[in-house]
Order: structure tokens, then C-alpha cells, then sequence
């Protein structure tokens, strides 16, 4: 069940606002219809199209209230009948009953509409436009204007086919959208926009797999920042947290590409470095400790520092071993005063 507080959905009010655009098209649309109809003397069409002006202008206020789906419902009931007495009025050849098709699309957008029932609506508005060219072949009123017939029939199915592309075109930019986004939140840890740990198991065995391949070297970094719980109680959590985004963003500003960032845990930081021997990694880690021990906050009496632990992967060990070595090399940091820097004894 929905809350009761729930948020906007972001895609719902894109949707919204793509749907007004349609709508206003639709109802300047059925506008130009009136004159047209009246200049034809046909007047049973142009107060048709009047009483289409009304509903689009109806649906459009539903739409600003938020209610979607029964604008939705509306339009495509309007667009159905309207077709319908269109084709039964002057028949099939001006093309009116393409109209049907866009009905059909309309409905679908419906997503309080179960999908069964959409799909059964949308088939029976299908098989109606498949009907019209069995029973509205001999139009009931003749139009005095015949020989424009062909050029009706076929602005009616451009005028019909564009809003179609148009929406599906944006719904497909939405929904791959909203893939990347989803792609992004199930990869990345929200606070840092650093990969989460999930996400970045593959990636570092990636790294690993190619750095054995290419004969190259790769280090393993456990970073943790100092004190951080004395930090928390002192400044509160919130300014805890600004220290971890501020952190994280030192360590994305100090990395290249192909390194791996990853926030571990609530203030500790895993770092995978291809390409890095161990006196490489040192050089960089020190880079590194010595920014963040400058770093400044809008409380100027905080001062943080951050202990890291490094371990060289060799061949033929798993990760765990790894990291484990990573580990141990930060608790020494940690022992011998913290804002320092620590080799795993086995990775030289
Ligand atoms: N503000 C904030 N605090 C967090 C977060 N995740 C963990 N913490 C806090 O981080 C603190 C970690 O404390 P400890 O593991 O005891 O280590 P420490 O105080 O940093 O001490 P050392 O690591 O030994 O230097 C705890 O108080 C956690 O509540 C977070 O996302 N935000």
C-alpha cells in the first residue's frame, strides 16, 4: 500500500508533464477540427470536436490535480468515441479511425490499470479500428470536399503517428533513465557516491585478473579515519558525516581511473590500486594522509587524520588473504598513534 507521505515520484510528474504537452496539442488539435468541420458544413462533427475541446481541457486540469489515470481514461474514451462517430459519420476514408491506435497507446501509459486489463482494453479499441473498414465503408454524410480525402487520410495518420513517437520516444528516454539511475544507487553507497562493497567485488577481481595478466603489480589499502567516534560525540553526526563525504571526495581527487574506491564500512575506506608497487602505493597513501590532515572544516578546531593499512596482492592469493593483511597492517597504524601509514610485513 502506498504511504501516506510518500514522495512525488519523479518519473510519475515527468510523465505528467509530458502528457499535458500532448494534451494541449490534442486540444489545439480538435480546435483547428471545428473550423474545419464547419467550413465543410458538416455540424454534427464540429460540436463533436467542441465537446473534444471540453474533455482535453478537463483532462488537462485533472492532470494538474495529479490524477493520471483517470485523465488518462478520460482521453482515451474521448479519442475512441470521437473516432468512432468520426468514421461512421463520413466513413473511413479520411483516415479518422487511426485515431484508434493512438487511444490504445493512450490507455497503456495507465499504470493503475493492471496490465492484463490494459492489454484487453487496448485489444478490444484495436479490433474496433479493424471494424471500422467492415462497417463504415459507405459514409452516412458526404463532405462536399471529396478529392481532399487522400490528403486528410493522410495528415490524419501523421498528425496521429507524432504524439505516438514522441511519447514512446520519451517514456524510452525515461525508463533507460531511470535503469542508469538504478544502475548507479545499486553500485554506489549514497552518502559518498563511492562503490559500495556489494558492487565493487567484482570490479577489484577485474583489476586483479588483469594486473596478473599484464605482469603488473596491485596494492590492497584499508584506510580508517582517526577517533571518529570521540569526532562524533564532540561535533555530532552530522558534521560525522560531511568528515566522511569530505574523505571520501579527497580520496576520488587523489585516485586515478582504473583505481578502486570503496567505502567499506562506516568510516573505513578500502582502496585497490592496479599498477602500484608497494613503494608506489606508500609515496601515493602519504599524498594522501598529508590532505587530509590538512584539511579545514567550518568549525576550525576540527582537525581529522586517517590511518591506512597496505598489503601487496600477489599471485595466487585470494582476496581475503589480501585484505586480511590490509587489516592487520591498519590495526598497526592504529597501535602505533594513529595518521600513519602501514606495510603488510609479506608484501615488500
Ligand atoms: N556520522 C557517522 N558516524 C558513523 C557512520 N558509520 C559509523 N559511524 C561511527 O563511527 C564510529 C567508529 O568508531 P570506532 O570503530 O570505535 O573507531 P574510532 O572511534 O574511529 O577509533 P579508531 O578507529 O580506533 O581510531 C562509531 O561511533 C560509529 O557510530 C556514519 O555513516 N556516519
Amino acid at each position: 500500500m502506498d504511504h501516506p507521505h510518500k514522495q512525488p515520484n519523479e518519473v510519475e510528474q515527468l510523465k505528467n508533464q509530458l502528457l499535458k504537452q500532448v494534451a494541449w496539442y490534442c486540444m489545439g488539435l480538435h480546435a483547428c477540427l471545428i473550423i474545419t468541420f464547419l467550413y465543410v458544413g458538416v455540424e454534427l462533427l464540429a460540436i463533436v470536436n467542441i465537446m473534444s475541446v471540453a474533455t482535453w481541457w478537463f483532462g488537462i486540469k485533472l492532470l494538474e490535480r495529479a490524477q493520471q489515470s483517470l485523465a488518462l481514461r478520460i482521453f482515451s474514451l474521448e479519442v475512441t468515441i470521437h473516432s468512432i462517430l468520426v468514421c461512421a459519420i463520413i466513413g473511413i476514408d479520411y483516415g479518422f479511425q487511426f485515431y484508434l491506435w493512438a487511444a490504445s497507446c493512450l490507455l497503456l501509459l495507465d499504470t493503475q490499470l493492471k496490465l492484463k486489463q490494459a492489454v484487453l482494453w487496448c485489444t478490444m479499441i484495436i479490433i474496433m479500428f479493424a471494424c471500422t473498414y467492415l462497417v463504415f465503408e459507405q459514409p452516412t454524410q458526404h463532405i462536399n470536399y471529396d478529392q481532399f480525402a487522400p490528403y486528410l487520410h493522410f495528415l490524419n495518420v501523421v498528425v496521429c503517428g507524432i504524439p505516438m513517437i514522441y511519447t514512446i520516444g520519451l517514456i524510452r528516454e525515461i525508463t533507460i533513465g531511470q535503469q542508469d539511475e538504478l544502475e548507479m544507487l545499486a553500485a554506489h553507497d549514497s552518502l559518498t557516491h563511492l562503490f559500495n562493497r556489494r558492487y565493487a567485488h567484482n570490479l577489484i577481481q577485474q583489476a586483479y585478473r588483469s594486473c596478473m595478466n599484464n605482469q603488473q603489480p596491485i596494492c590492497v589499502v584499508m584506510a580508517d579515519i582517526d577517533h571518529f567516534k570521540r569526532v562524533n560525540d564532540q561535533y555530532g553526526h552530522e558534521q560525522g558525516d560531511e568528515i566522511i563525504e569530505r574523505v571520501a571526495q579527497c580520496l576520488t581527487q587523489h585516485l586515478n581511473n582504473a583505481d578502486i574506491a570503496v567505502r567499506w564500512g562506516g568510516e573505513e575506506f578500502l582502496l585497490v590500486l592496479p599498477g602500484y608497487s608497494m613503494l608506489k602505493a606508500q609515496k601515493h597513501l602519504e599524498i594522501i594522509r598529508q590532505a587530509i590532515e590538512a584539511m579545514t572544516f567550518t568549525n576550525a578546531a576540527l582537525q581529522i587524520t586517517m590511518s591506512f593499512g597496505v598489503a601487496q596482492w600477489q599471485a595466487k592469493c585470494d582476496f581475503e588473504t589480501v585484505l586480511k593483511q590490509a587489516d592487520i597492517a591498519l590495526y598497526k597504524s592504529k597501535h602505533k598513534g594513529r595518521n600513519t601509514i602501514t606495510s603488510a610485513p609479506n608484501s615488500h
